[in-house]
């Protein structure tokens, strides 16, 4: 389980996040939305360790986010919203450099399959030459070589075309049913949150998104 408890962000004088306090059972996929600049990137980075709160306390399962910081970067996967792969290597060549830095040894057929998973088959090609939905599988990929329990993603499926987002979101359902991971995830398309949230978590004031969503059924938590 991943327990968040009065997190809060600022810069400055500038408050980013006022506290908001929330709890996530292994086998959930959680929608994270908001406008623009309502903090939800800020959100994932401060669960990938990447940032500190400016305030609060954090929790998986037995591990506390302020002691165990390094166990806890083994557990996450992250997808960052600008795609942080090697250009001039080919997918097998990317595959292959960030398994050398994961905790996981990973050979290459199962490095592929992991490919192969989410309908990426261009293994020999060199990156700069792929699509950007593409380019958004490999960086998905990348973040699923270690193995991690809680996966998260700033908006993944941008730039997919609507089949490979039903393929990535079939995939990204079958890895919390089946293996019982944790995924949190931003996207601006209610339809996709839609389909594939458990529970969602609504940042900022603006009553919008969250109408929109509890007009579809789903359960709303707003901060
Ligand atoms: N290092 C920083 N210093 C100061 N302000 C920052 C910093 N990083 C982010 N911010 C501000 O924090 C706010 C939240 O940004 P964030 O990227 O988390 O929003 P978001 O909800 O992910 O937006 P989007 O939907 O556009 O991706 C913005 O006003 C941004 O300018």
């Amino acid at each position: 389980m991943l327990n968040v408890q009065s997190i809060s962000k600022s810069y400055g004088k500038k408050q980013i996040l006022n506290p908001l306090s929330f709890s996530i059972q292994s086998g959930e996929i959680v929608g994270l939305v908001g406008e623009n600049g309502a903090g939800k990137s800020t959100l994932l980075q401060i669960l990938a360790t990447l940032i500190k709160p400016t305030k609060g306390i954090m929790q998986l399962n037995d591990l506390a986010y302020e002691d165990d910081k390094k166990e806890i970067r083994k557990q996450i996967g992250f997808v960052p919203q600008d795609i942080a792969i090697w250009e001039e290597f080919t997918v097998e060549e990317n595959m292959v450099f960030f398994e050398k830095l994961s905790w996981k040894n990973k050979n290459k057929q199962q490095l592929k399959q992991l490919c192969l998973d989410m309908e990426l088959d261009k293994w020999k090609e060199p990156v700069y030459k792929m699509s950007g939905g593409m380019k958004r599988k490999l960086n998905l990929a990348i973040s699923l070589i270690h193995n991690p329990h809680v996966l998260l993603l700033d908006e993944p499926t941008v730039g997919i075309d609507l089949k490979s987002r039903k393929e990535i979101g079939n995939y990204l359902k079958n890895l919390t049913t089946n293996q019982n991971k944790i995924i949190i995830y931003t996207s601006h398309d209610m339809d996709e949150i839609i389909n594939l949230c458990d529970q969602i978590l609504c940042i900022g004031n603006d009553p919008f998104y969250k109408n929109i969503l509890e007009k579809a059924g789903k359960h709303v938590v707003t901060f």
